[in-house]
């Protein structure tokens, strides 16, 4: 297994200390920032957009930040994300009318590409596109919202893509997002997920460390 990757979803942070909220997760032994992005449109919920981003980079925050866009049409803001310091930019393919020319857009502005399945979505979209993908991010909960819970039909569909993604010369992340914790970690990482996101999880403890060593050493438990 690739090694894995943690990425807690500043959703679920201290908004008021964001800065330091991620100084604090990153220095906790987190590797990634995961950036929600919802624009109540294409989903019910308004969180934050590039200046944040900056703002992040600013502060002197120098993990690699994965902005998940939860907006329509994406294709408008991707440049912004990319002069805000993103390394990282995933879409949903139903929110972008050419999903091509958006992950094509993605890679000329230096970032890697990613691309996002709700959980009733199939993987369809990636078929032919797929050699310009660098992440698949499958969602374990519907978009919109921190703290749900997580929905155990994706532990089939993470299975389904990691047969795909081992099926290519080129490394590609698999990514679950939603209601991962400590309960689940074991099970995600078994069915193939390789980067795991986690909000209420790890913000809603006190002590960060603690929580992400737990999640480190549960999802060893699938790999042994
Ligand atoms: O994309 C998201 C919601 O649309 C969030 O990344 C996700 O909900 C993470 O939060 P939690 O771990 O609390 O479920
Ligand atoms: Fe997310």
């Amino acid at each position: 297994m690739n090694d894995l990757i943690i990425a807690p979803s500043i959703l679920a942070a201290d908004l008021a200390r964001l800065g330091d909220e991620v100084d604090q997760v990153i220095r906790a032994g987190a590797d990634w920032v995961h950036f929600d992005v919802m624009d109540n449109h294409y989903v019910p919920n308004l969180s934050f957009g590039p200046v944040v981003c900056q703002a992040l980079r600013r502060h002197g925050i120098k993990a690699p930040i994965d902005v998940h866009l939860m907006v329509s049409p994406v294709d408008r803001i991707i440049p912004d994300f990319a002069a805000a310091g993103a390394d990282l930019i995933s879409f949903h393919p139903e929110a972008s009318a050419h999903v091509d020319r958006s992950l094509q857009l993605i890679r000329d502005q230096g970032c890697q590409t990613g691309l996002v399945f709700n959980p009733a979505t199939p993987l369809d979209a990636l078929r032919y596109v797929i050699d310009k993908v660098d992440l698949i991010l499958l969602m374990s909960v519907n978009p919109g919202f921190g703290g749900q819970q997580f929905l155990p039909v994706t532990l089939e569909k993470l299975r389904e893509a990691r047969a795909l993604i081992d099926a290519q010369s080129r490394p590609i992340r698999l990514e679950v997002d939603g209601g991962v914790g400590p309960d689940n970690i074991e099970a995600v990482v078994a069915a193939g997920a390789d980067t795991v996101v986690a909000g209420s999880a790890i913000f809603g403890q006190p002590d960060y460390a603690a929580v992400i060593d737990t999640l480190r050493q549960r999802a060893a438990r699938a790999a042994s």
